[in-house]
């Protein structure tokens, strides 16, 4: 944990009309894909994307629905939500595809986010589609637009130029203690979702034996090229139980391990290994220190 020093750490958020690749900018930033819902109902009002952990800072990326042109009360709404989140964050990155003219959609957005407060920053995204000289002249042109503290050229798809976009953004950020734990990804709680999946597997078929005794900790979750690792616990409260959830041969553990998997993969939308052992906690439904640790 970082506390103090030159520590940065900060909320930011692309906008930009549809297709100007706020959310392929987004993945590329955080490096792998997050598509979790979290059941539990939004406590912020963004959802965080994703967080980037660097050495000297934290970057939290924070999604916002679209601008509307507001027709409705709904729409009137909304549009006040997204200026809501607008002025909760401190670095706005409005993003202008290389490949495009500005336009009224482009002019509209920046005129909007022209009077906040945080720090704007001008994406050009999408450079890998054209030539040097187009994209001198989408410079120029995104000069004229509006008054950004940065103009910076990416494609998220060849990964040019990604890493000067985050010293950038980084830069713009307070000076500020670490605001998530270290290795968290997103506000969702993750870990909790996949020993939810696992927990509910590892009772299919024996609920009636084993009403409440079973419990999940997810150890850990590392991820290697594609390949999400999840280590993770199953406690009962005698060996007895640890029979029946393991099975024959352990035939029932490797069920549940296999269907647990498959949810989580689908949670998640990547390729699961998953290592589950059962382990006896004796009584853990009575003891504070075993229930904290396993999140109740
Ligand atoms: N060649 C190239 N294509 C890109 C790049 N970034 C995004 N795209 C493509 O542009 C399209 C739109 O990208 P998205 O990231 O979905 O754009 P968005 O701004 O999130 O779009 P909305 O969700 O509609 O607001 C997709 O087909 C992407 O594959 C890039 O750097 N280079």
């Amino acid at each position: 944990m970082q506390t103090s020093g030159d520590y940065r750490a900060g909320f930011a958020c692309f906008v930009g009309r549809p297709n100007a690749g706020k959310s392929t900018l987004t993945n590329a930033i955080i490096g792998q894909k997050i598509a979790i819902t979290s059941p539990k109902p939004q406590t912020t009002r963004h959802t965080i994307r994703g967080v980037l952990h660097r050495e000297d800072s934290q970057l939290v990326l924070v999604d916002t629905p679209g601008l509307h042109r507001p027709r409705t009360l709904l729409g009137e709404r909304l549009n006040d939500l997204v200026r809501a989140t607008w002025s909760e964050v401190d670095v706005i990155g409005l993003c202008l595809p290389a490949d495009e003219e500005i336009g009224r959609g482009d002019r509209f957005i920046s005129g909007e986010i022209s009077e906040l407060k945080a720090t704007l920053v001008a994406v050009v995204t999408k450079i890998d589609l054209v030539s040097k000289a187009t994209l001198a002249e989408r410079l120029l042109a995104v000069h004229r637009l509006g008054a950004f503290a940065d103009i910076v050229p990416v494609s998220a798809v060849s990964g040019e130029q990604v890493g000067t976009l985050v010293d950038v953004m980084v830069g713009h950020l307070p000076k500020s203690p670490q605001l998530y734990p270290d290795g968290m990804l997103t506000d969702e709680p993750e870990q909790v979702l996949m020993a939810e999946l696992i927990r509910e597997a590892a009772l299919d078929g024996v609920r009636d034996e084993l009403p409440h005794s079973i419990a999940v900790l997810v150890e850990e979750v590392l991820t290697e090229e594609g390949l999400t690792k999840i280590y993770a616990d199953i406690y009962v409260e005698r060996s007895s139980q640890k029979a029946i959830v393991i099975g024959h041969q352990a035939s029932r553990l490797k069920e549940v391990g296999t269907r647990a998997r498959r949810e989580i993969e689908d949670l998640i939308g990547g390729r699961v290994y998953l290592d589950l052992h059962v382990r006896v906690a004796k009584d853990w439904q009575r003891d504070p220190k075993q229930l904290r640790r396993l999140g109740f």
